[in-house]
């Protein structure tokens, strides 16, 4: 039997073979252990991980399962900065601290920080977006794609979801086809030759990772040149099975340590490992922009937001939105130390409440006269200057700070209902950065710019009233609704919501307005393709699909669908009218339908539309 004892006690020396004295299952194994295979297996007896070979048969029995053991080891020492040592000594101190009850916080008081509040449309927007697609031909995207959406319950990748279901195209999609239009609009923005292609990086985990590849390649990567995207995909981390950091075994595979996602921090360690960010800066890439994958509305704040980064010269800029108090979204903060250290931070939506009641505010996490959180909602789309940023992980080499979260059987705080594991936030990346870094936020209107797809209709049923749902049916409902605002404020005449209630959410059902990112990327393009008297009535769907296509003087009441090549220069005017699109309850419950539409609950019955199709390059007026 191995010994439960500390390292120190087994007196581990690692000279010969007496290092594995203590470990008789595993000392009885060693002549099947290939010299790299000894040295992890050091490593863990050192780090007191003898139970993982309690069980070990001798040789002869199970010696692939003991080899794919160390492979994984292999695996895990060597995708964790400073190796899986690293990891057990950092997850003994962390639990540490959580048993003792220390509060990461300890010694910073909260208050709200100062930063950018941006009104969608007026001139200080639209300069900013210009300014934005300008900068975009220096940018890189990335987007953080390896959670398994747990609270959605969806069976799929979430990228692969509609982002609405008007058109039905994916939220991959979507994004995509934003980047290549700001790659397009800003390429025509430079003085000289552009030719540059907007690199792509994705990453994704074990649990994304091949269906993202087979959405993109059944696609023809919607358009992207397949060059322009690199995928990097995150490895899941040890799971820990008590306040001594032993690893936990995988119930059903005794020979498999149990794995654990270790959250979407893990995007700069991989970004420096990759070697991009240096190709990246070598061909005059100034931004990075990471994003998360089902907010539908982010594109309508990028361009914007980097026009601030550009002109306030933020070396980190958080998108933000007014958050409501208990909100399951990060509330950005500055953080004064009593040493008189101070940081701009995210403080994540389950730390803010505590930390504010233990420095002086009574109520917590709570609404103040506006009715929103004094702190604003940090919407996770973070935009970093790359030099900086590039400077800052040669130190760190993408390490973030972690923490654990442990869920414990009783008070005493000695064993837990089931493994857990270190995790770590992209957003956390400021922590280290020095005083004089510039860190910032951009907020916007939630209408605007935030509307992500996070629950499932059951646990969206239960969001306090006035609260967002962050779910399949408001993430739709908002695309609508921003559409038909940004409209309005273009001069059409779009008619008010309904309110109607799907999968037990009460929503605001706006006409269903959409077109693609080529049309409207930026509020001056759509203020510059719509004209006249256009009006649009509640019942309306209108899909705008094609990038010279004029709303001119357009009257719709019914289904309008326009598909235009960018060679042709369409202009839709006159009065359109038929049966339209009808919408349809669907329950959740309801197995007979496509999971993608039970959890929104609803369905469109296309009952009658009109569609227009210009293939042919040249001017079409049409009188629809
Ligand atoms: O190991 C992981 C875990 C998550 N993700 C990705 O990270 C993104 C965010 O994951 P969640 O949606 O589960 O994140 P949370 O809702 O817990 O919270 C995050 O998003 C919120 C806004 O949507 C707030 O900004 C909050 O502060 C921030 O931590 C997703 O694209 C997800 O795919 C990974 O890539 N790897």
């Amino acid at each position: 039997m191995a010994s439960d004892a500390a390292p120190a006690a087994l007196g581990i020396s690692g000279a010969g073979d007496d290092w594995a004295e203590a470990c008789t299952p595993l000392r009885r194994n060693l002549q099947l252990l290939a010299p790299d295979e000894v040295e992890l297996a050091k490593l863990l007896l050192n780090e007191g991980q003898s139970h993982l070979f309690e069980h070990w048969l001798e040789p002869g029995v199970d010696d692939d399962k003991k080899r794919s053991f160390f492979d994984q080891v292999r695996r895990l020492n060597s995708s964790y900065p400073g190796g899986l040592a690293s990891y057990i000594q950092n997850a003994r101190k962390l639990l540490a601290d959580s048993k003792a009850g220390k509060n990461p916080y300890d010694g910073f008081t909260p208050s709200v920080p100062s930063g950018e509040i941006l009104t969608f449309g007026d001139d200080n927007f639209v300069s900013l977006e210009e300014s934005g697609v300008k900068e975009a031909r220096h940018a890189a995207f990335v987007l953080v794609a390896g959670g398994l959406g747990e609270r959605l319950g969806y069976k799929g990748i979430k990228v692969a979801l509609p982002r609405e279901t008007t058109t039905g195209k994916c939220f991959l999609q979507h994004y995509i086809e934003s980047i290549l239009a700001l790659q397009d609009a800003s390429c025509k923005l430079a003085e000289d030759k552009c030719h540059t292609k907007i690199p792509f990086v994705i990453m994704t985990s074990d649990d994304t990772n091949a269906l993202t590849i087979n959405l993109l390649e059944s696609n023809s990567y919607f358009g992207m040149e397949p060059s322009q995207v690199n995928i990097l995909k995150q490895e899941k981390v040890a799971c820990l099975s008590d306040n001594d950091a032993r690893l936990a075994l995988d119930p059903n595979d005794k020979y498999k340590i149990q794995t654990k996602p270790h959250g979407h921090g893990d995007v700069h360690a991989l970004l420096y490992s990759s070697g991009l960010l240096e190709q990246w800066k070598s061909t005059d890439r100034k931004w990075v922009l990471f994003f998360q994958d089902t907010n539908g509305l982010l594109f309508n704040a990028i361009p914007s937001a980097l026009g601030v980064s550009a002109t306030k010269g933020y070396n980190v800029n958080s998108l933000a939105v007014p958050r409501k108090a208990k909100e399951a979204i990060g509330g950005i903060t500055k953080l004064t130390h009593v040493d008189g250290r101070t940081m701009v931070i995210n403080v994540e939506y389950n730390q803010l409440d505590p930390l504010l009641r233990a420095t002086g505010h009574p109520d917590g996490d709570a609404n103040c006269e506006t009715f929103y959180s004094p702190y604003p909602g940090n919407i996770n789309q973070l935009i970093l200057e790359l030099g900086p940023y590039i400077e800052e992980l040669k130190k760190t080499h993408g390490a973030i700070s972690e923490f654990v979260n442990p869920k414990y059987t009783d008070s005493t705080k000695t064993t837990f209902k089931s493994s857990t594991r270190l995790e770590c936030m992209m957003q956390d990346y400021p922590k280290t950065l020095p005083p004089s870094a510039k860190v910032g936020f951009t907020l916007m209107d939630t209408w605007l710019a935030y509307a992500p797809v996070k629950n499932n209709p059951e646990d969206a049923a239960k969001v306090p009233k006035g609260n967002p749902y962050h779910s399949a049916t408001s993430g739709e409902m908002a695309i609508y609704k921003a559409n038909s605002l940004i409209l309005r404020k273009a001069g059409a005449q779009i008619a008010d919501p309904v309110i109607d209630t799907f999968n037990g959410q009460e929503v605001e059902v706006w006409p269903r307005i959409t077109w693609s990112p080529r049309w409207g990327l930026v509020f001056k393009d759509v203020k510059g393709k719509v004209h006249g008297n256009s009006s649009v009535s509640q019942r309306s769907a209108l899909v705008i699909n094609g990038k010279n296509i004029a709303v001119e003087g357009l009257s719709l009441d019914g289904t309008l669908i326009v598909n235009a090549i960018d060679e042709a220069e369409v202009e839709v005017t006159g009065h359109v009218e038929n049966k339209g699109w009808t919408i349809q309850h669907v329950d959740h419950k309801d197995t007979s339908e496509k999971e993608e539409i039970r959890i929104r609950g609803f369905k469109f019955d296309k009952v009658e539309q009109l569609e227009l199709n210009y293939t042919e390059p040249g001017q079409h007026s049409t009188k629809a």
